[in-house]
């Protein structure tokens, strides 16, 4: 099978909460914690000492000491069996959301994990499907999707996109704009790329947004995402011609629901990183390969780039897009927002 629909295969085997097994040198079945059915609990083995897998970052914000004393935060940590942890016990140890309203929990013991690439993989997926990083190990059963390690980890596998249609679609002040859509090798997911205008000579104006339902959509004023989406549009425009790329990675890579947990996080204090890291995800999950192929299959391999953010023109560079001007892409503040916009600054390296 191929690895994009094994990887799919996977992905939609963990959100429907069936399991799933990387085969391999360290085999390992699990489910998700959030979505695992009563019949893929049923495969939890009654004699395995293993149990949880949670993500190293959860696991320090539990104050759990890790085996490798969390050399690497985003090393798994396994827990082992107690007789309290069933699926309620375990998804408050996943999801933060109660962090705040409950005594610690425990106690808990972490286990040596022999099956350490396997584990780092599977909480991967869990990732990629857009679900808390947390997983139950489960006896490996004839019903779990099975996907090999190599088709999880071998770094030369660099995602490809296809092209798979291309029309008109007049913009507002752009009536020459076409809408591509591309789906990814890797994980199937549907990229978009705007081209407005006709551009050539220099390299084109670039923008590379993320995915952002609340802002692009519902104009939320607790991100830029929006005014940003639509004054990119019209710089694209204005300047003659470009590129605008919508990149399907939600929150920062995180997905939907785990971004709307980080915003109830935040509702209790957080900020935008330590919500994320709370989580158990890291500050930002993104990639750039897929704006990348993308591009090289538009005929771009330079370009102006609308960013603030100095890792996605360092991100776009490592995967071999020439980035000729970085271009600043500030938007006004706003009350709800300004912690925001100073946390992206002061934490996470945007620029000024
Ligand atoms: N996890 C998480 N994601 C967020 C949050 N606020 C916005 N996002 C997501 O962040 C992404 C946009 O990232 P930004 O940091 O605004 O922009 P950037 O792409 O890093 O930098 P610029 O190119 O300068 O805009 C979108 O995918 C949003 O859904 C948040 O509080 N938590
Ligand atoms: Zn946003």
């Amino acid at each position: 099978m191929s690895r994009e629909h094994a990887v799919e295969r996977a992905i939609a085997a963990l959100r429907t909460g069936r399991a799933v097994t990387i085969e391999g040198d360290e085999p390992l079945s699990f489910v998700s914690i959030e979505t695992a059915t009563s019949e893929a609990l049923k495969t939890l083995d009654p004699k395995a000492k293993a149990q949880l897998l949670l993500s190293g970052r959860r696991a320090a914000a539990l104050s759990l000491a890790n085996e490798r004393d969390a050399a690497d935060p985003a090393e798994p940590v396994l827990l082992a069996r107690e007789s309290w942890l069933d699926g309620k016990a375990a998804l408050t140890l996943a999801d933060p959301a109660q962090d705040f309203a409950r005594a610690p929990i425990g106690p808990l013991h972490p286990l040596p994990i022999d099956t350490a690439d396997s584990a780092k993989a599977a909480l991967a997926l869990t990732r990629a499907a857009g679900l808390l990083p947390a997983a139950w190990v489960v006896q490996a059963n004839d019903g779990a999707v099975a996907i090999a390690l190599d088709q999880l980890t071998n770094e030369n596998l660099r995602p490809e996109v296809t092209l798979l249609s291309r029309a008109r679609l007049p913009l507002e002040d752009m009536p020459d704009t076409q809408i591509f859509a591309f789906r990814g090798s890797d994980d199937g997911q549907e990229h978009v790329a705007l081209l407005v205008g006709a551009f050539g000579g220099k390299p084109p104006l670039v923008r590379l947004h993320s995915e952002c339902l609340t802002g692009d959509v519902f104009g939320s004023l607790k991100c830029d995402c929006g005014p940003q989406l639509k004054e990119a549009l019209r710089l694209i425009g204005e300047s003659g011609g470009g590129v605008l790329l919508y990149l399907r990675q939600e929150g920062r890579g995180i997905g939907l629901a785990n971004k709307l947990r980080a915003y109830a996080l935040q509702d209790r204090g957080l900020d935008t990183v330590d919500a994320n890291l709370r989580l158990g995800f890291s500050d930002d999950e993104r990639e750039y390969a897929h704006a990348a192929a993308i591009l090289r299959q538009l005929g771009i391999d330079e370009v102006r780039l609308l960013t603030n953010n100095p890792n996605k023109v360092a991100a776009l560079e490592a995967e071999g897009i020439r980035v000729a001007e970085r271009v600043a892409h500030h938007m006004p503040a706003n009350p709800h927002n300004a912690d925001y916009l100073d946390v992206k600054r002061s934490k996470s390296g945007h620029l000024a």
